[in-house]
């Protein structure tokens, strides 16, 4: 083929592929006449870097010399997208399959594409008895694979887990790893901020209510780092309002700040109203959407998995029924384009709804809705999926369009979100940690509306005031610990099921492995050059 065929070839494919009826082509057609116009005006690098602090340089420090670390620090200090990065390097260091990364709740497990600590052990909420949740993952063949496979378990939002089923995990993890370091050897990495929203259904029985009052849990973690610089906020008075009700206090600057946000009469429409309970957002939602006299569109989310699973995907935020008409408000549930600002919790209207392929299986209508966000970006919204992995492998899935309606969600569902526009009331508050959430998901003052205030609703738990003191004490010489000069824990007091220390030379270098370790590894599909590298990268 000659150079004019060849050029010919070139310009024939990309007609093709600009005006092609896929839907992602559609995306980048709204208000430009070619993908290429539209990248050139967006250039296409959907992540922008961060820029490391050197709090977040120590967690992954910590984390690359293998120590077990706890994470905390208050709301938008850069926890999650800390801990995104941290499992990602988790993977390489130890492969897909020995990492676990798990939540409390649906929605913080699915929001990291992992399961719930639950479901991770294997165990269900019948039982607190540990002897029987014992009994049921040694019986449990899939259950007892994962505790054994498993080189790290992740924990995010770890102030939703109570003290003693903190404890139990970690007996557990002990009896069924038979190994009895902590955790059976198994490192952790925890975050969260106590300061948030607590355990639903604390067990009472022993008095103790959050994980930190756990016996196991200062020997769980190498390392304890809190992240002090908040980025989600920049108004130095909004940062101080915040850390106040953090705490559960208020000065009377505070005060005259809460007021001026409570003075709004006619809250901006666009606004998300934040409620404590589901019931309020449900009514809210639905007569929002009725008093729309719009044809309504269904779309059934479509799941794959065992029902347990599926149970958990339905408590993530994307919903089993998701019904839409033009004006609905919406809420993006999914990054689409961060660089473009299509991420988690932007917010927009449905303007009209397209006929495109792809939306048969979720919609009997097969039209996708077309978003205007409050950016002012216009958007076709297709089909996303949740995962629920496990390891390296695909446990259950959820399609359904990345949208909730966006009049009303709770500050259960927003623990973890940013916000453009919101309006609390605040009137049905209850529990500590509640408001701190509500009021900590905008970036900007002028973005804060609130009803239903009165100061009492500012709760700080004292046992997590009094965990917070003792911490900031001890910070420092935890940092200063160890884990900085010996990454590893002591081995020698290893009493592992297989006791029996295979030396294996390379090169030079000698080093001592368990032979429980390299045969866990080969079951993974490590190879033996591949097994050393890591142990090499920890050591
Ligand atoms: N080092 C950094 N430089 C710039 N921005 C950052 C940095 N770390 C985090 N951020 C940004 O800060 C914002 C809040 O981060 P993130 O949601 O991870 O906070 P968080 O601590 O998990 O909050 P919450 O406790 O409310 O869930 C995000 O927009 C994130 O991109």
């Amino acid at each position: 083929m000659g150079f004019m065929g060849m050029r010919y070839l070139v310009t024939a494919i990309a007609v093709c592929r600009n005006y092609s009826t896929n839907g992602r082509s559609k995306v980048f057609e709204k208000g430009y006449k070619s993908k290429a116009k539209y990248k050139k005006k967006y250039p296409r690098n959907p992540i922008p870097r961060i820029k490391w602090t050197d709090e977040q340089k120590k967690v992954l420090d910590c984390i690359s010399r293998g120590c077990s670390v706890f994470i905390t620090g208050s709301a938008g200090t850069g926890k999650s997208v800390l801990l995104k990065n941290v499992i990602h390097r988790l993977r390489k260091q130890h492969g897909k399959n020995a990492v676990f990364v798990t939540a409390p709740t649906g929605v913080a497990a699915c929001a990291l594409k992992g399961q719930t600590l639950h479901s991770f052990a294997g165990i269900g909420y019948t039982t607190r008895d540990r002897e029987i949740m014992l009994d049921w993952i040694l019986g449990d063949r899939r259950a007892y694979r994962r505790w054994i496979m498993a080189e790290v378990l992740v924990i995010d939002e770890i102030s939703m887990v109570d003290a003693d089923f903190f404890e139990n995990l970690e007996y557990i993890s002990r009896k069924v790893r038979q190994c009895d370091k902590v955790w059976g050897g198994l490192k952790l990495v925890a975050s969260g901020d106590f300061f948030q929203l607590p355990p639903i259904n604390p067990q009472n029985s022993s008095g103790k209510e959050f994980a930190f009052e756990s016996d196991c849990w200062d020997s769980s973690f190498d390392v304890q780092i809190e992240l002090t610089e908040v980025f989600r906020q920049s108004e130095p008075r909004l940062i101080k309002l915040l850390q106040d009700i953090r705490k559960g206090q208020l000065d009377p600057d505070d005060l005259e700040l809460l007021e001026k946000s409570c003075s709004v009469i006619q809250p901006d429409p666009s606004a998300i109203q934040l409620y404590p309970r589901i019931d309020d957002v449900n009514r809210a939602n639905e007569e929002k959407i009725k008093a729309l006299s719009k044809r309504k569109t269904v779309y059934r989310a479509s799941d794959t998995g065992n029902d347990a699973l599926k149970r958990q995907l339905s408590k993530g935020l994307a919903s089993d029924k998701l019904v839409l008409c033009e004006g609905a408000r919406v809420m993006l549930i999914k990054n689409l384009n961060v660089w473009h600002g299509l991420v988690n919790g932007s917010t927009g209207t449905v303007l009209r709804f397209e006929v495109a392929d792809g939306a048969a299986h979720l919609a009997r209508d097969n039209v996708l809705p077309v978003v205007k966000f409050d950016s002012g970006k216009e958007i076709l919204i297709e089909p996303e999926t949740w995962s629920i992995m496990e390891g390296g492998s695909l446990l259950a899935s959820r399609e359904q369009l990345p949208l909730v309606l966006a009049w009303a969600i709770s500050i259960h569902k927003c623990q973890g979100l940013t916000l453009d526009n919101i309006h609390t009331d605040l009137s049905r508050a209850f529990g500590c940690g509640m408001v701190y959430v509500a009021l900590s998901r905008v970036r900007k003052l002028e973005n804060l509306h609130i009803s239903g205030f009165c100061p009492k609703r500012i709760k700080a738990h004292h046992k997590v005031l009094q965990f917070n003191k003792h911490f900031a004490q001890e910070q420092d010489k935890q940092v200063k610990d160890e884990c900085w000069s010996q990454p590893e824990k002591d081995s020698s007091s290893s009493t592992h099921a297989i006791p029996d220390k295979t030396t294996i030379g390379l090169e030079e270098t000698r080093h001592e492995f368990s032979l429980k370790e390299f045969l866990s590894s080969r079951l993974r599909g490590f190879s033996l050059k591949k097994f050393l590298g890591s142990r090499f990268q920890a050591k």
